[in-house]
């Protein structure tokens, strides 16, 4: 097992990434942010969150999307959905989505199928904790990344939140 982030980096990670998408959008009106379901929810809160509070005076429109249904790869267990909540309209919207983990890129292109339901987004853009370069099976990329690692098939990327494993910490198993 390996570190990639430690709980303190991936604060900083964080803050980076939520510096980022404020500098590319300065007016936070246009801009929708949505987390793919489940895991793609606890970043994307904590980027929420500090969008919030580096920029008060807006009013962020946040969602969590849930892609069960539109996977194109069959799963052993029987699949369980996870909520949708979209309370806006992403018509015209700038939409950047948001997950943990970028690695062959079928789950975004899963979340691309799943948000044009609610509208069709002027654009979207995508980012991610950590991009796993050189794993994608479709053209896909971040175009915000926390870190991007090399990896080979059989490793695995865990990220683990606070909220839910009582520690924040990104390890390569
Ligand atoms: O780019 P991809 O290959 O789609 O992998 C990335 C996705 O994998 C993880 O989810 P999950 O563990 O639900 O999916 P997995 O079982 O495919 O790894 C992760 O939270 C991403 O959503
Ligand atoms: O390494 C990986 C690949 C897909 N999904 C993950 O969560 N980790």
């Amino acid at each position: 097992m390996k570190t990639i982030l430690t709980g303190d980096q991936l604060a900083l990670t964080i803050k980076r990434l939520s510096h980022q998408i404020l500098e590319n959008n300065s007016d936070l009106s246009e801009v929708c942010i949505i987390g793919i379901q489940p895991r793609g929810v606890w970043l994307s809160e904590r980027i929420a969150q500090e969008i919030r509070s580096l920029r008060p005076e807006t009013s962020l429109q946040y969602g969590i999307l849930d892609i069960t249904f539109y996977r194109d790869d069959v799963r052993n267990s029987l699949p369980v959905a996870n909520q949708t909540d979209i309370p806006f309209s992403v018509e015209n919207k700038k939409v950047i989505i948001i997950d943990d983990v970028l690695y062959t890129g079928r789950t975004i292109r899963a979340a691309l199928d799943a948000l044009i339901d609610f509208g069709r987004p002027r654009k979207v853009e995508l980012c991610v904790l950590i991009d796993r370069r050189f794993s994608r099976e479709l053209p896909i990329q971040p175009d915000y990344s926390g870190k991007a690692i090399d990896s080979i098939v059989s490793q695995r990327v865990k990220v683990y939140w606070k909220e839910n494993h009582g520690k924040d910490e990104v390890v390569l198993l």
